[in-house]
């Protein structure tokens, strides 16, 4: 295995602590997001793995190659194999994209193979990858935003770096154009087989780009896995409410589940007996209209639609629980949308989460609307 590992990663600048021993890794040839909201200490992270900064202690290595120990070892940054994709403004302006690409290649790339450098094959090699094919003359100014940027990510591949690392590489780029560029950049990754590493503060770039997410809160990693189970299994509240919308109501676990609004749930975190907080995503609530259930199921809980508002491709249909003041936000691809004032039966389907304590509160970092349950 050469993937990338940190661990124990410790860092201050003068006396604030802003990594304190984070442990993380993205398996070789693979895509890793390393996710966080702003202020979190993810560049810090990135440039200590560039070797721009010096560790105060812990490991930084690819396989078993050693790039950081504490303060005592540290190999300089260029001799890492260690490409980065920063976040905008990347290309040498009065560069050709040729001589951009060519810019890590060192001597060894003069040689010639076959009557040309081993340096313009490999340029020619790292373009197609990227879909340029035929863009080497060209200069950065002449290039769209999205183009640039998938010459940044030529010119960091072109040396077969042991890793790379993308910095918010999206950020500058309009919405519009960014979707797409993630998914030819994950392409591109995966293709040149190379492991990389993708910061970002967006949840969505993370979830839908890379096969592994290390969340990172006040310089620690908090949780890491797949993209689906830090969404779907999220460590705490505040993880739930950073990664995507969430739908959060009292409850207490008890000996057969958390009883709750929503009946008798099955907790997937092993929470402390007694009252806290069910953590679920709206998409997991479901709903039959009373007149399509047959009348001797009790499955589920009785409501009614409460209100519904209209979503594109889908629609956020409220439901309020029957006697018990909950209203909770589910959604529905039904069509027509079910009318406001239907009789529905309301089911949970999976398993959620219990938090007590602190797991329960919500840090304040989340980025999406949440749908704390009201009273109706
Ligand atoms: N050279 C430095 N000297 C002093 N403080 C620093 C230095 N670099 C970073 N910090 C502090 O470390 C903390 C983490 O910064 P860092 O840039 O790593 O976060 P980040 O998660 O990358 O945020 P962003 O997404 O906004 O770039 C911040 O509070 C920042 O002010």
């Amino acid at each position: 295995m050469s993937g990338l590992v940190v661990e124990g990663a410790e860092k201050s600048f003068g006396r604030t602590g802003v990594l304190h021993g984070v442990d993380m890794s993205v398996p070789e040839g693979s895509l890793g997001a390393l996710l966080g909201p702003s202020g979190c200490g993810k560049t810090t992270l990135l440039r200590l793995v560039a070797g721009f900064e010096r560790l105060d202690s812990g490991t930084i290595r690819i396989g078993e190659r050693v790039l950081a120990q504490g303060r005592g070892s540290h190999v300089r940054p260029e001799r890492r194999g260690v490409g980065v994709v920063p976040q905008e403004g990347a290309l040498f302006p009065h560069m050709s994209v040729a001589r951009n690409v060519a810019f890590g290649l060192g001597r060894g790339w003069r040689e010639r193979v076959g009557g040309r450098t081993r340096r313009r094959a490999r340029i020619e090699e790292v373009l197609e990858l990227v879909g340029l094919t035929g863009y080497a003359a060209r200069m950065p100014y002449e290039l769209s935003g999205g183009q640039q940027q998938r010459v940044a990510l030529a010119r960091a591949l072109a040396p077969e770096p042991a890793l790379i690392m993308l910095d918010e590489p999206f950020n500058a780029l309009d919405p519009a154009l960014r979707s797409g560029l993630r998914e030819e950049v994950r392409q591109v990754l995966h293709t040149a087989g190379v492991t990389a590493l993708l910061v970002t503060h967006d949840p969505e770039e993370a979830l839908s780009t890379a096969d592994s997410v290390a969340l990172m809160r006040e310089g620690e990693i908090m949780q890491s896995g797949t993209p689906r189970e830090v969404y779907e299994r999220p460590g705490d509240a505040g993880l739930a409410k950073y990664l995507g919308e969430t739908v959060v109501i009292p409850g207490e676990l008890g000996s057969a589940g958390v009883e709750c609004a929503l009946g008798t749930l099955v907790p997937y975190t092993e929470g402390q007996r007694g009252e806290g907080s069910v953590v679920l995503r709206p998409e997991r609530i479901e709903f039959d209209l009373a007149d399509e259930v047959p009348a001797d199921f009790d499955g589920g809980v009785p409501g009614r639609v409460a209100d519904v508002v209209f979503a594109g491709h889908d629609s956020v249909v409220y439901l309020a629980v029957d006697g018990s003041g909950t209203r909770v936000r589910a959604r529905s691809h039904r069509h027509p949308a079910p009318a406001i004032g239907a009789r529905v039966r309301i089911r949970v389907s999976g398993e959620v989460a219990f938090f007590t304590g602190e797991a329960a509160r919500a840090h304040g970092w989340e980025t999406r609307p949440t749908v704390t349950a009201g009273h109706s």
